[in-house]
């Protein structure tokens, strides 16, 4: 036999102290635009983080995942050009709301100390990866999880991690040298910050709201509102 067998490990809960801790992080963690400082993150934090995202699940344990760490200025700068070129275009998609849109911070590439492209390799795990077979995505998916393993541990740390999304993928790739096989899954950045929101930015500035728990818990089908309340 290879491998380890189910060992002792504990499966209980945690200590109500370690819960709590838990719980707080996936409470307070935040979206971080404006609020980074430029001092730099220790390599120790940054390799729990990168750590902490590789620890993540994956389908048929592929680990399709890479990190690209961007330090250099001037690489930063093409990535906020880039992200400059797609805002541009994006403000246009809201003409009723053109103006708060533009007001809204939606990136910290220059001001954060680190940017991180958290990648997925299509073809990692070779043409049959094990609870793929029907569901090509679920690399797509995997990746999604390490980003959130980071972004949660980030948040222990007291790292703010913001997600920018507002970039032609084409330009992500050039600028990345990313071959055809490899996704830019997540570009986020990293870095110290001066304080956080208590509540998403975009609510507090009025773009949108958490919608309630209990409006989106539905039973057995599409639709059905559980009767007793969970
Ligand atoms: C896939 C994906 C992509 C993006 C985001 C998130 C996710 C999950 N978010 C952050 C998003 O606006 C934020 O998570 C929500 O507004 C909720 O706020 P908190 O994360 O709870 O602070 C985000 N924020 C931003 O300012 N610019 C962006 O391009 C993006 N893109």
């Amino acid at each position: 036999m290879t491998g380890t067998a189910p060992g002792p490990a504990p499966a209980g809960p945690f200590s109500q102290a370690e819960r709590d801790a838990v719980y707080r992080a996936i409470r307070l963690r935040r979206d971080v635009r404006g609020q980074f400082r430029p001092d730099p993150i220790d390599p120790a934090i940054l390799r729990r983080l990168l750590q902490a995202a590789h620890d993540a699940p994956s389908v048929g344990l592929s680990q399709p995942w890479n990190f690209v760490l961007i330090r250099d200025p001037a690489q930063k700068r093409r990535l906020h050009d880039a992200f400059r070129a797609a805002n541009t275009e994006a403000a246009d998609r809201f003409p009723d709301r053109k103006a708060l849109y533009s007001s809204l911070k939606l990136e910290g590439i220059l001001e954060s100390p680190v940017n991180l492209c958290i990648t997925c390799d299509r073809s990692r795990g070779g043409a049959h990866v094990l609870g793929r077979t029907h569901d090509p995505a679920t690399d797509l998916y995997s990746t999604v999880c390490a980003v959130q393993n980071l972004w949660l541990a980030a948040r222990a740390e007291g790292i703010g991690v913001g997600w920018v999304s507002i970039f032609r993928h084409d330009d992500l790739r050039a600028a990345l040298d990313l071959p055809d096989h490899v996704v830019p899954v997540a570009y986020l950045c990293l870095g110290h910050v001066t304080e956080l929101y208590e509540e998403p930015e975009l609510q507090a500035r009025g773009w949108g709201r958490r919608a309630p728990l209990d409006d989106l818990i539905f039973e057995d089908a599409w639709g059905q509102v559980p009767r007793d309340g969970i």
